[in-house]
């Protein structure tokens, strides 16, 4: 992917370099970063979703989103100089759409489940062992519940059908997106035992990898963003995968933790890692392999109790160097995927100590013995001995957090590049606009 350590961050318009853009369309927003060919970040914008009304399911609400950001990006760089666009997204999230890309149903977002026990049994009967498809929010139960719908022609991912509205491609994904739908990225297709659940394959998009050209901007695009319609749109990624590009990891045992909502941790592995029996997983990356996991466990629980500034101040009277021994499982509801993949398991949040900076304490090193347990779970399990972390996400910022998981994950914690997923996508597109012969 290039040598990370290139850096230079400029904002404005000084320099004639061709630029890649990557787009982000997550939980809360929408962010865009501009990249030059050596990975310098030369803009970027977010816009949160809730400008454009409250429902963060409405497909009409994200492309809202994503233009204003990218209008927003643009209006501080040169848009003559923009080779190529690529869009990350949740994973996950599933939506259909007609032949021409028209929404036929709100979307099952990453965490919605599918409770049609038919669906569930096929899948359950059907899926190798080791495929990512298992379980009640993967992206081929939702697949199976829209194709009862009448006029469907496809079934997009979320930055699948944002990226169209820039190619005008509404058949398309990429293979990281494509995992949770059971698309097999060892044999790169999808795999026969699909159509014995019951799929109609057809209505399943094709799948390149991360990082191809899949088209030109449509004229309607162009126009609207001034770019040129020789603009390449590059198969994306997942939010996932888009956030440990961004931290610039390389290296295989390379680990990169996303403390956002929920907890995600990853490493560089030389090969793929499946066990959903602890909800594990690997997304291609070229000839490489990114294996981890997302635990329920994360911020949304820690915000579930404290609020941002609350959580700020008590951290600063944390002693991160003892231990309160209270062993939490911090959880918000009953459930959890990885390390341990447990529909029912509790939250464990008990006793509760006097001083509310030791709940608080004890809620952190919860959360980083869970860390800590999918690392030595990826370990136990072939992947490559973990050698640094990388973290990104909003708890990344909290130092007593950070010296807490030192200590229980005893290997270097390294600055990130950029913690914006956006920027992963970013580097997909120059690998695009290369491919192309547009840099
Ligand atoms: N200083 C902090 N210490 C601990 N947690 C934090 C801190 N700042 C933000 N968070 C947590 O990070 C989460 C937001 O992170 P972010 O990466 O923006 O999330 P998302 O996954 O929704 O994109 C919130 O749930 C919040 O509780
Ligand atoms: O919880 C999520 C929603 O933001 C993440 O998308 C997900 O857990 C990470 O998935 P992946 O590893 O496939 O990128």
């Amino acid at each position: 992917m290039g040598d990370p350590t290139v850096v230079g961050s400029k904002q404005g318009t000084d320099d004639m370099m061709p630029l890649a853009i990557g787009i982000d369309i997550g939980t809360s927003g929408a962010r865009a970063v501009a990249m030059r060919p050596d990975f310098s970040i030369a803009a970027q914008s977010t816009v949160a979703l809730e400008r454009f009304g409250a429902n963060g399911r409405d497909p009409a609400v994200w492309w809202e989103a994503v233009a204003s950001a990218l209008a927003e990006l643009l209006a501080g760089i040169d848009r003559a100089a923009v080779r190529s666009i690529a869009v990350d997204g949740t994973s996950g999230t599933l939506l259909p759409v007609d032949s021409a890309g028209r929404p036929q149903a709100e979307p099952l977002m990453y965490h919605d489940k599918v409770s049609d026990d038919t669906i569930l049994a096929a899948v359950a009967r059907e899926a190798p062992e080791t495929s990512a498809a298992h379980g009640a929010t993967s992206g081929l139960a939702k697949a199976l519940w829209f194709q009862r719908l009448p006029g469907v022609a496809r079934m997009l991912h979320q930055a699948d059908w944002i990226a169209g509205q820039f190619s005008g491609r509404f058949d398309i994904s990429d293979e990281n997106n494509a995992l949770k739908t059971g698309y097999d990225v060892e044999a790169r297709r999808w795999p026969d035992w699909i159509a014995a659940t019951g799929m109609r394959m057809e209505q399943l998009p094709d799948v390149v990898a991360p990082g191809s050209v899949t088209g030109r901007l449509t004229p309607s695009a162009a126009d609207l963003f001034g770019l040129s319609p020789d603009v390449a749109v590059v198969a994306g990624t997942t939010d996932g995968c888009a956030s440990f590009l961004a931290t610039g990891a390389i290296e295989a045992g390379d680990g990169v933790t996303a403390l956002g909502s929920s907890l995600t941790i990853k490493i560089l592995s030389d090969r793929p890692i499946s066990a959903p029996r602890y909800g594990i997983y690997s997304h291609r990356l070229g000839d490489a392999w990114l294996a981890g996991g997302a635990s329920n466990s994360g911020g949304k629980v820690l915000a579930k109790h404290f609020s941002l500034a609350r959580i700020i101040e008590l951290s600063a009277a944390i002693d991160p160097m003892t231990d309160t021994g209270l062993d939490y499982y911090p959880l918000g509801t009953a459930g959890e995927r990885f390390p341990i993949a447990d529909p029912a398991l509790p939250p464990r949040l008990e006793p509760r100590p006097q001083s509310e900076a030791d709940y608080l304490k004890a809620m952190l090193e919860g959360i980083a013995a869970i860390e800590a347990l999918g690392y030595q779970r990826l370990a136990e399990l072939g992947a490559p001995k973990l050698t640094s972390v990388r973290s990104v996400g909003g708890g990344a910022a909290n130092a007593a957090w950070t010296a807490i998981r030192q200590r229980k994950l005893g290997v270097d914690l390294l600055a990130a590049f950029s913690d914006e997923a956006a920027a992963g996508t970013a580097r997909l597109a120059l690998m695009g606009a290369s491919e192309a012969g547009l840099l």
